[in-house]
């Protein structure tokens, strides 16, 4: 079989036209959504992301605000910029682009921004309540491949859904999404003892791992849909995902390419949350 190939790119573009609807709508109250994203340093890929959400804002006409911090900004500096940011009016969403330098507590950082502002949904008690089913601000990662895979018509209720690795802002909050949806969910990890076993049994499989070309055609089942979460450099410096291209997608069922997969679908879902944020203006 040669899988279909999950245009994330093109699902990302529809996603946004409507999302620019209800920008301009909002507009004719009075109201621009508005997102701030901090970047502390200056790590090459950080900057990139943080470009493309920039131009993602503009692009649906909403009011960004960058803020810049050097490597050595103090962890109290970052919580005031974060406070200063929770009582400005005209921000509704807050975002600190992830990772930040190790003498910074990120925990911290992410419970200093108010709830009903973190975009990124992030902070434990939106983690608490999209895993109890109640309305929160979703991952923008694992809300984008619920997306994808219901705009290409996968079903998820009944599945078997295999998630390879379990960090708390893509391979945990995925799993929950999909079992929410009332799929049979497996995680797998690197203290997996039969990582085969598994895999080979998954309808959907969500690979999250971080290694590059790290799942294989034998690891997956004939017709399997695959997600690529993995956001890696090869040998060559091009950038590639946790899922060998080549074999898998002679394999697989439905595939997600990388880049113009998930990665579009993370910032789409960021934008709609922070339309989210400014249409609630104040509650989640
Ligand atoms: N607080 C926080 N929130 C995040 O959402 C967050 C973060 N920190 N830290 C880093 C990760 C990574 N991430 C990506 C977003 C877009 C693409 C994306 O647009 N990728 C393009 C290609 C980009 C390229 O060329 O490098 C694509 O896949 O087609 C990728 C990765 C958000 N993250």
């Amino acid at each position: 079989m040669t899988a279909k190939i999950i245009d994330g790119k093109e699902i990302a573009a529809k996603k946004r036209v409507e999302i620019a609807k209800e920008v301009l709508k909002l507009k004719e109250t009075g109201i621009t959504p508005g997102l701030a994203v901090i970047l502390v340093g200056n790590n090459h890929a950080s900057r990139t992301y943080v470009n493309n959400k920039q131009k993602a804002c503009q692009d649906l006409g909403m009011h960004s605000l960058l803020i810049e911090f050097p490597e050595t900004v103090s962890e109290g500096e970052l919580l005031s910029k974060i406070n200063e940011l929770n009582n400005d009016q005209s921000i509704h969403g807050i975002l600190v682009q992830l990772p930040i330098p190790k003498h910074i507590n990120e925990k911290k950082v992410i419970e200093s921004i108010n709830p009903v502002k973190d975009v990124d949904g992030f902070h434990p008690i939106n983690i608490g309540r999209m895993m109890t089913g109640q309305d929160s601000f979703l991952p923008c990662t694992p809300y984008g491949i619920m997306v994808l895979l219901e705009e290409t018509g996968v079903s998820v209720s009944g599945k078997n859904v295999v998630v390879v690795g379990r960090s708390n802002i893509v391979g945990k909050p995925v799993g929950q999404l999909l079992l929410n949806q009332n799929a049979t969910v497996t995680y797998c990890h690197s203290k997996t003892k039969d990582l085969l076993l598994h895999t080979t049994q998954a309808d959907i499989l969500v690979a999250a791992v971080g290694i590059p070309n790290f799942i294989k055609a034998d690891h997956i089942k004939e017709g399997a849909v695959v997600i690529d979460v993995g956001i890696n450099r090869d040998e060559t410096g091009k950038l590639c995902g946790d899922v060998s291209f080549a074999d898998v997608s002679e394999k697989a069922g439905f595939i997600t390419p990388v880049p113009k997969g998930v990665g579009p679908m993370t910032i789409t879902m960021l934008m709609f949350n922070t339309v989210k944020s400014a249409k609630n203006a104040g509650s989640i």
